[in-house]
């Protein structure tokens, strides 16, 4: 079977979260032992996990993953970010040996990491947490044609979704995307873009850091390649064949197959957020399955997840990616599917 017509298949196996179970969440989290709505938007977490679980109260997530996606970038070749292609594989190299900012974090909050190589440029050696899917070697420069064929693209995605089944088969309660990928900034701001409507300079940040005079650079290329593409929202393959990242496609998998199997999916950055984007324009019941676990700094981020209806539960300045803006916050969705499993209800306080 295509790729393609795999990515449908799998499509079709994503159904409407249960808003009964959020309802009956809702009202559950007015009769608990606190003043109704006191808890914010850990009051709306719960509902969100009710509906994704069908259950109230929710499980609590016991056993998270981040799995960071990773990929090279043509466009890099434009000189969109000062650092060299060479660093993707040495920090997939650095996931492995637990030495990056994401095993730090995951181990703060006991999540497992899995990394997989969709398409770094370099050949990497076997390691047990290293999953290798390389559909290529990167994508070609997106300013110049599409990143990747359509095959290619819905190859990476299954690649990501099939990761993603195997962790929750093996027993993963919640998922958390990263990504890993020199030059990914610039396809991210291309997609979200694409799918808002919302023109380069509002989508297109510093990434790593770059200057005014690259970042008005970045802007260009960005611009260029929408006009190269003139990307239709409505063939969401096609937009990510054309503008996106292979590790963007993958983050796109792990997404619709965590909404297929009813499991919580935590965004991390601005890249989960444009492959959320992707996901949507395929599966729009597939946004109900996610959190988005911290705003980026980089400016498509917010212009992203305001397209979602997602509201990012932290705001810390973070601009790495890796899944690290994920993973800080999965102690908030643990703790709003125990809020409504354990408290006491108000009914049941004894007043004398
Ligand atoms: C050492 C290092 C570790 C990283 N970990 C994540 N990123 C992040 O930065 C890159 C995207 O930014 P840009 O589009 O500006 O290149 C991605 O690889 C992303 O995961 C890193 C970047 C670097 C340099
Ligand atoms: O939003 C992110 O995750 C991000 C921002 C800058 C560079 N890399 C990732």
């Amino acid at each position: 079977m295509a790729f393609e017509d795999r990515v449908t298949e799998l499509a079709g196996d994503v159904y409407p979260p249960d808003g009964g179970a959020a309802e009956r969440a809702r009202e559950r989290s007015l009769a608990l032992a606190k003043p109704p709505g006191s808890l914010g938007e850990i009051e709306d977490l719960g509902a969100r996990l009710a509906a994704i679980s069908g259950r109230v109260p929710p499980p609590v997530p016991e056993d998270p993953a981040v799995i960071v996606c990773a990929g090279d970038h043509g466009v890099l070749g434009r000189g969109v970010s000062p650092w060299p292609r060479e660093v993707t594989a040495a920090m997939v190299r650095n996931f492995c040996g637990d030495g990056a900012a994401v095993n730090a974090i995951a181990k703060s909050v006991g999540a497992r990491v899995s990394v997989l190589d969709v398409g770094v440029a370099t050949e990497l050696a076997r390691h047990p947490r290293l999953r290798t899917a390389r559909v290529r070697p990167g994508t070609d420069d997106l300013s110049l044609g599409p990143a990747m064929g359509r095959e290619e693209a819905a190859r990476a995605l299954m690649s990501g979704a099939g990761m993603a089944e195997e962790l929750v088969g093996s027993g993963v309660d919640l998922l958390v995307t990263g990504d890993m990928g020199i030059g990914n900034t610039t396809p991210a701001a291309a997609l979200v873009s694409a799918f808002t409507g919302r023109p380069p300079e509002e989508t297109t940040g510093r990434g790593t850091g770059i200057d005014d005079e690259t970042l008005r650079l970045k802007r260009s290329v960005v611009e260029e390649a929408l006009a190269l593409h003139d990307p239709d929202p409505k063939d969401p393959l096609g937009v990510l064949a054309a503008l996106g990242g292979l590790e963007h496609a993958a983050i796109a998998g792990v997404i619709l197959a965590g909404a297929a199997n009813g499991t919580p999916v935590v965004l991390d950055g601005v890249i989960s957020n444009s492959a959320a984007l992707v996901a949507r324009a395929l599966v729009p019941d597939s946004t109900g399955y996610l959190v988005a676990g911290h705003l980026s700094a980089e400016p498509g981020a917010s212009v992203a997840l305001e397209h979602l209806g997602l509201r990012p539960l932290l705001d810390l300045g973070l601009r790495l990616g890796e899944g690290t803006g994920g993973l800080l916050a999965v102690p908030l969705v643990r703790a709003a599917a125990r809020v409504l499993g354990e408290m006491a209800l108000l009914e049941d306080l004894e007043l004398g």
